[in-house]
């Protein structure tokens, strides 16, 4: 069993939002590791940064995207920093992977003050310009397609992967 899209970026960048949409345009399920993390730890991920740390929340992370990438056939959105792991941008490889791109404006005013977020707890805006530049590089490494959201409604971005995603 194979995801019918994968979707990676930065925070803000749409994820879940147009993950959902895009399932159910393709009339599949719809599943977000974040979630999966959170029925897993039984907490959500800001008390999982609080009680157990980063690294924890990483290797629950890692252990949530091969669970997911093995036994799930519908739209999967992934955190913004599932990528950050080499086992995890391997076991994609094969994939379509879809990178949802956005700059560092609109980022910010999706994300607010980033609450639920626990790494954008202190200035956001700063934060948010370290984590795309450190994973640019990683987010085109794993992609199959790139698809810019800047000033785009997320039915319109769902619509241009469906098209991406047709055989
Ligand atoms: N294309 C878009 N245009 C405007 N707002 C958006 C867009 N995509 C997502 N959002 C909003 O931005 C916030 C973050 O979106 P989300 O889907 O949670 O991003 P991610 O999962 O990539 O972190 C949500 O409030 C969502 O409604
Ligand atoms: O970029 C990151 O490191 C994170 C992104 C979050 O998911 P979204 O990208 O869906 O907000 C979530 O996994 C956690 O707060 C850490
Ligand atoms: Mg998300």
């Amino acid at each position: 069993m194979k995801p019918a899209c994968v979707l990676v970026g930065v925070m803000g960048a749409g994820k879940t939002t147009v993950g959902e949409l895009l399932a159910a345009r393709l009339g599949v399920g719809f599943r977000d590791t974040d979630i999966d993390i959170e029925a897993t730890a039984g907490k959500p991920i800001a008390e999982i940064f609080i009680d157990e740390g980063e690294a924890h929340f990483r290797t629950l992370e890692e252990a949530a995207v091969r669970s997911a990438l093995a036994s799930f056939d519908g739209v999967l959105a992934l955190g913004g920093g599932a990528i950050l792991s080499e086992r995890t941008r391997a076991a994609l490889a094969g994939h379509p992977v879809v990178f949802l791109s956005v700059g560092l404006s609109d980022a910010v005013s999706r994300v607010g003050l980033g609450a639920g977020r626990p790494l954008l707890a202190m200035n956001p805006r700063a934060t948010l310009k370290h984590l795309m530049d450190q994973r640019r590089p990683l987010y085109e490494q794993v992609a199959t397609f790139t698809v810019a959201t800047d000033g785009r409604e997320p039915e319109e971005i769902a619509a241009e992967i469906a098209t991406l995603l047709k055989p």
